[in-house]
């Protein structure tokens, strides 16, 4: 019999996730169920899914995996209508990036037994199944959070599962994952999103800031422009945990200004070589939802057609460009073109190819 799988939003996570399994189990049927009619006629022309469901009906019975990928207050809501379709073997999972809301819910309606949640530590700014695709599990840790209720042989087949989609799991419990993740994921979120919201709210009636704006601003905040919706929901299902990190990190800014306002300049010094060496230990070769950036840098001709003569050289060779746009920093003050792949091979295939074309080409 054919493996059954369920999802329940195909955006960036869900898409990625029905993408992958699709990649690695050509054979299993896919039933998907998303309030965008759209994303699921693409997703049902590409393939990716079999069963295009209009509800949330009768179409989930039988599923193998049952994965809830809608924003996470939405997923917990879903919670109690999906609990009659829990049948057998099944187990239900999420991909949200709370964890203590849905495991109490899950408790409250004593589905335990079939529940394993989930979150993909990978993801971008960007959202829609529209950008999602397969690669984006491949060496991310997978934190899953079963209950003490699941069987512990389904954890593991369900730890083997993501790992044949080439994701590595990783076991915590809920509270911790929402510490952690408050941490290292919901707080950088509303720094950049604030530290936005500060530009806009003090800039000049030029827009100097925002014309000024340089890579450090630029690097700090991306994820500013991630999805209020999916953010909206975070913030609140994690409030508890938010709110003390913040004061946390409120009381160490207040530390910093009254160490700049005094002028101790061995206070700043210390701050700012401690941080450089503890980010300079950490690996952008490792998992995790910062992947490192396999880009080239290349001269490019100020004239009409310059950038589709490079965009032909790359396809003519087979490589399959993930982002391209001119840059201009302290480093390339007249502007260089950033080709940025997929892959390190694909990297370095592009740079002997322009190369091989006489472009000047700078690694990174
Ligand atoms: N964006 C990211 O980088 C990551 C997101 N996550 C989590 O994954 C989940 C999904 O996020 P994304 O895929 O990024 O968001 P997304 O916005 O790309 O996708 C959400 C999908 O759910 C659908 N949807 C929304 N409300 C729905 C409802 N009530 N019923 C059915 N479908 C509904 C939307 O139409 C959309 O297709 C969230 O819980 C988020 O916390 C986890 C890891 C990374
Ligand atoms: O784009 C990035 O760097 C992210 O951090 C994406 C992200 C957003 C939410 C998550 O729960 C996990 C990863």
């Amino acid at each position: 019999m054919k493996m059954k799988i369920g999802f329940i939003g195909l955006g960036l996570i869900g898409g990625s996730l029905a993408k992958a399994i699709r990649q690695y189990y050509p054979d299993c049927e896919i039933t998907a169920f998303d309030k965008n009619k759209e994303t699921l006629a693409l997703a049902t022309l590409e393939s990716v899914i079999d069963v295009a469901a209009t509800s949330l009906d009768d179409n989930f019975y039988g599923c193998r995996y049952l994965f809830l990928c809608a924003p996470v207050s939405c997923n917990t809501a879903y919670l109690k209508q999906l609990a009659r379709y829990l049948d057998g073997d099944c187990i239900l999972s999420d991909v949200g990036s709370v964890k203590g809301q849905i495991h109490r819910e899950v408790e409250r309606l004593g589905i335990g037994k079939h529940f394993i949640g989930g979150h993909p530590m990978a993801g971008s700014e960007k959202s829609g199944y529209a950008n999602s695709r397969a690669m984006l599990l491949e060496n991310a840790y997978y934190v899953l959070t079963p209950g003490k209720e699941v069987p512990e042989e389904k954890v593991r087949a369900f730890q083997e599962f993501l790992e044949s989609l080439k994701a590595l799991p990783v076991l915590l419990d809920a509270d911790t994952h929402d510490k952690v993740t408050g941490t290292i994921s919901h707080l950088p979120h509303i720094i950049a999103a604030s530290l936005v919201e500060l530009v806009r709210d003090t800039d000049t009636g030029e827009g100097l800031m925002k014309t000024l704006a340089a890579g450090g601003f630029k690097d700090l905040t991306r994820i500013a422009s991630s999805s209020p919706v999916m953010w909206q929901h975070i913030c609140e299902q994690n409030k508890e945990h938010i709110t003390e990190i913040l004061s946390g990190y409120i009381r160490s800014l207040e530390t910093a200004k009254e160490h700049i306002a005094a002028g101790d300049g061995q206070w700043v010094y210390r701050l700012f070589d401690q941080s450089r060496n503890y980010r300079n230990s950490i690996s952008d070769a490792s998992a995790g939802p910062i992947k490192k950036a396999y880009a080239v840098y290349c001269d490019i001709i100020d004239e009409a057609g310059g950038i589709a003569a490079i965009a032909t050289i790359l396809a003519s060779g087979g490589i399959n460009i993930k982002n391209i746009g001119i840059v201009h920093n302290r480093e390339f003050e007249e502007g260089v073109l950033r080709i940025e792949f997929y892959e390190e091979t694909a990297s370095k295939k592009a740079a002997e190819l322009l190369q091989k074309y006489r472009y000047i080409v700078y690694e990174r």
